[in-house]
């Protein structure tokens, strides 16, 4: 929906600023999407950088864990739906990159970002797939986690952002059943399979549960108090602006409430002793995620963390001449050079 003036990315507070602020509040309030072109105050073009970043950056470190196996499947079946599915993450990547573009920001920049520790991936992907049935975890459990986070963001209050999630859930969504197929087959196989598909989901099941729906909703103490009321106020700045839907505990409580039937039927147990189901609240009961649960998860400054980001700069310096070769063809040609890239 377009307002009646639009101001670049960077204009000053002009006198009629209180009216684009009313019309912009307005669109929010009645559901409509605020695209490209359309006035926006400044916050809400920063937080919409920082998230859909750190999305992107979060889909392309993300290839790495399973991205490890490509080489090793057991099968050449199993090879190929693994290659699809590493490949869509990176096109995953491109689409939030070019949202994020849509607002003003540079792609390099956000990636020289990455590169430098200046924004983040997702923590998540800080942990190594120490074996095969490791992507399935990740499929079955990361993946599904993300479908969940993600389909509210499918009405997120940004158009370029909430149409690249639809194709991006519906994706998402394919991956989670080949991750639960994967799964299924290792649980039906021979006694060690099964102990290979339970060992992959006692690694993943805390950076999946905690990790990918953010830091919990609740007060945080010691050091972490005021980060959590920091982040308490930029969630309901982020619901505010119709950029979240609903809180990270909300989401996660959906998330468990979805694989502990799934996991039940596989014969494989979540390691949460706390896991059972609550009559009273219609829900399943689960170990809280608190702040010391999210530290640990978090995985920060551990080998992993260090070598996905090492690993990702190796593979962006090498790919310098191919962009290099993209810029030369456009430049004689009428194709920009990121449709080349
Ligand atoms: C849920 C959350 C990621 C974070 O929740 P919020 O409430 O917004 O938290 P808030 O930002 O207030 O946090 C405060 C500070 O903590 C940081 N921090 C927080 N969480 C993390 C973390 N996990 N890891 C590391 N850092 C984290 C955060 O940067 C901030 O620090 P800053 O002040 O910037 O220095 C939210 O942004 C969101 O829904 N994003 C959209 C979806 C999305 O991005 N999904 C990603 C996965 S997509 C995928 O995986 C697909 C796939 C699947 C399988 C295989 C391959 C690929």
């Amino acid at each position: 929906m377009t307002a009646p003036t639009t101001t670049p990315a960077t204009a000053a507070a002009t006198p009629d600023e209180d009216a684009l602020l009313a019309h912009f509040d307005a669109l929010i309030a009645d559901g409509e999407t605020i695209e490209p072109r359309d006035w926006m105050p400044d916050g809400y073009r920063r937080m919409l950088v920082r998230q859909i970043a750190q999305h992107a950056h979060s889909e392309i470190i993300g290839m790495q864990p399973e991205g490890a196996w490509l080489t090793r499947a057991p099968s050449l079946h199993r090879k190929s739906v693994l290659l699809a599915k590493v490949q869509d993450e990176a096109g995953h990547g491109l689409y939030l990159y070019s949202a994020a573009e849509t607002l003003g920001v540079d792609r390099a920049d956000l990636l020289d970002a990455l590169h430098h520790g200046r924004q983040r991936a997702s923590a998540t992907f800080n942990h190594p797939a120490l074996t095969w049935a490791d992507t399935g975890a990740i499929a079955w459990l990361t993946d599904g986690a993300a479908v969940i986070n993600q389909a509210p963001l499918c009405r997120t209050s940004y158009g370029p952002y909430a149409r690249a999630m639809r194709r991006v859930c519906q994706e998402e969504a394919f991956h989670v059943r080949q991750g639960y197929d994967l799964m299924r087959a290792l649980c039906e196989g021979t006694p060690e399979q099964k102990e290979m598909a339970q060992d992959a989901v006692n690694r993943w099941w805390l950076p999946a549960v905690a990790l990918m729906f953010g830091p919990p909703d609740t007060e945080a103490g010691g050091a972490d108090a005021r980060t959590a009321a920091l982040g308490a106020a930029v969630s309901r700045r982020a619901m505010a602006w119709g950029i979240k839907r609903h809180t990270n505990d909300e989401l996660r409580q959906r998330f468990v409430d979805t694989c502990v039937p799934q996991a039940e039927r596989l014969g494989l147990t979540l390691p949460d002793p706390a896991i059972r189901w609550n009559e009273e609240r219609g829900h399943y009961d689960f170990t809280p995620v608190d702040w010391d649960t999210y530290r640990r998860a978090l995985g920060d400054d551990t080998h992993w963390a260090r070598q996905r980001i090492a690993h990702r700069l190796a593979a962006h310096e090498d790919g310098a001449w191919v962009r290099e070769a993209a810029v030369a063809y456009a430049a004689r040609t009428d194709e920009p050079a990121g449709a080349a890239a």
